[in-house]
């Protein structure tokens, strides 16, 4: 080592996936730009694999890898642990072990942070440690750090967005070419973007446990992926889609976090939103954020969300500043819940719905379904009948009201004798309330 040259960062990866082998990669490719970013030499020292003879899209370079993740995790030496094995166990005891032994850690586990985040920012706290993991929501699209960082000294309102690809993907396709939910699904299986088992994706685990990570960042309480109310899209039909064109909106996967004089809210379910806004244009596996503040007004992250590639990117920026933190001695912002904010049940959330009703056409008909309304304390913004005789539907949009309100009015409309069946129940984002 030349005279002044600082000593290398030694940097160890768990888990080398699609997300872990494109760290490596990044990691031998950029490896002068990130020494001359950093200020050292960032050194990788070990990858934890579960079988050292598997396929990899990376060559990891000899003496390298093993399976004994924890050993290496807790090696003396390793200053910088990246953990993207994912889910609960081993990542969490590998994270705490790495913490406890004193290196800091980069992660995009978003089901751990969003399930027992606080046991691991202790930790980190304790060991005076960085815990960064900027990849977990959005993937490449920079939107953590931005909420800690950027809006630190804003008031946040609202984080509205679609977080995750794969069902962005499906819906897209069902929109775009008529193709039904599972048509879609297997078309997004065939270009990789949904896991084999896609039920995180489809049933909405994953977008909530991004919602809860966002939540707790944008309005500095903790909010776990339990506190988010949760409906995925396996449940969303043509005949969904087709009723959303005619309103000329779009069905999206939403994550919408919300802040209230009573508490914050966080929910994750598909919502049609008018085409004109600017999410209905967020095509393909690509995902967008918007947050609203006090002060900033609107803001849109926009990019791709996930992928092994972009995924990495977001991993080595956190990777760098992590390491100049380390240099420097110092770490980053922690956890801040100072706030402490009682999350909200679903039923107190302010939605709207839209709601496609086959009915008897007769006289009649549409004062009785407007009055099932008003029985609950909802008021339409519109109704408006298709077809005639055997093929009337009618098709109406409420205004803003309590979520408890609207359910409580479509379980009343279908015990209604004069509706045939209640065919689309969605909820309305985006347009006037
Ligand atoms: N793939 C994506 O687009 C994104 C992924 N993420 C997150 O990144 C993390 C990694 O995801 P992927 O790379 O997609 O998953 P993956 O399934 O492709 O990779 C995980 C790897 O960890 C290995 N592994 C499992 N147990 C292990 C153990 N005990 N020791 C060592 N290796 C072990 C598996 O064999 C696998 O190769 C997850 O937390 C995921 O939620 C976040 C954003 C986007
Ligand atoms: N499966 C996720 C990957 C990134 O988090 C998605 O489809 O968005
Ligand atoms: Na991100």
């Amino acid at each position: 080592m030349s005279e002044g040259a600082k000593r290398p960062l030694k940097v160890a990866v768990l888990g080398c996936g699609s997300v872990g082998s494109q760290v490596v990669r990044l990691l031998g490719e950029q490896a002068g730009d990130l020494e001359a970013r950093v200020g050292a030499p960032v050194e990788l020292v070990g990858v934890a694999v579960r079988r050292l003879d598997g396929p990899r899209d990376v060559e990891v370079p000899d003496g390298l890898l093993t399976t004994d993740a924890l050993g290496l995790a807790t090696r003396d030496d390793v200053d910088l642990v990246v953990e993207v094995i994912g889910g609960i166990e081993p990542a969490r005891s590998l994270i705490l072990g790495a913490l406890e032994n004193g290196a800091s850690v980069v992660t995009a586990n978003k089901a751990l942070l969003a399930e027992d985040g606080p046991t691991l920012f202790e930790a980190a706290a304790k060991a005076g440690r960085d815990l960064y993991y900027e990849a977990a929501v959005a993937g490449a699209i920079p939107i953590l750090r931005p909420l800690r960082e950027s809006l630190a000294g804003d008031k946040v309102t609202r984080v509205l967005g679609i977080v995750n690809g794969t069902t962005n993907f499906i819906l897209d396709k069902m929109d775009t070419s008529g193709a039904g939910f599972s048509e879609a699904l297997e078309e997004a299986q065939e270009l990789g973007y949904a896991e084999a088992d896609p039920t995180a994706d489809v049933e909405g685990f994953d977008a909530a446990a991004k919602a809860a990570i966002l939540a707790s960042l944008a309005f500095h309480s903790r909010v776990t992926a339990a506190d988010v109310y949760r409906e995925g899209i396996s449940e969303v039909t043509a005949a969904d889609v087709a009723s959303a064109r005619e309103m000329a909106s779009v069905v999206k996967l939403l994550a919408i976090c919300e802040l209230s004089p009573q508490g914050v809210s966080a929910r994750v379910h598909p919502a049609m939103i008018p085409r004109s806004h600017p999410l209905a244009s967020v095509h393909g596996a690509y995902n967008a954020v918007f947050v609203e503040s006090e002060a900033a007004g609107q803001l849109m992250f926009y990019g791709p969300g996930a992928g092994g590639s972009p995924t990495a990117s977001a991993v080595l920026g956190d990777l760098v500043t992590v390491a100049r933190n380390r240099l420097a001695d110092t770490r980053g912002a922690g956890e801040s819940a100072y706030a402490d904010r009682a999350v909200l049940p679903m039923g107190e959330t302010l939605t709207r719905y839209h709601v496609a009703i086959d009915v008897d056409d007769k006289a009649g008909v549409l004062a009785a379904i407007a009055q099932a309304f008003a029985d609950h304390g909802v008021s339409l913004q519109t109704v408006r009948q298709q077809g005639r005789g055997e093929d009337a539907e009618l098709v109406v949009v409420s205004h803003e009201a309590r979520d408890a309100q609207l359910s409580a009015t479509v379980r009343a409309l279908r015990s209604m004798e004069i509706v045939r069946e209640v065919t689309s129940v969605m909820r309305v984002e985006g347009g006037d309330e």
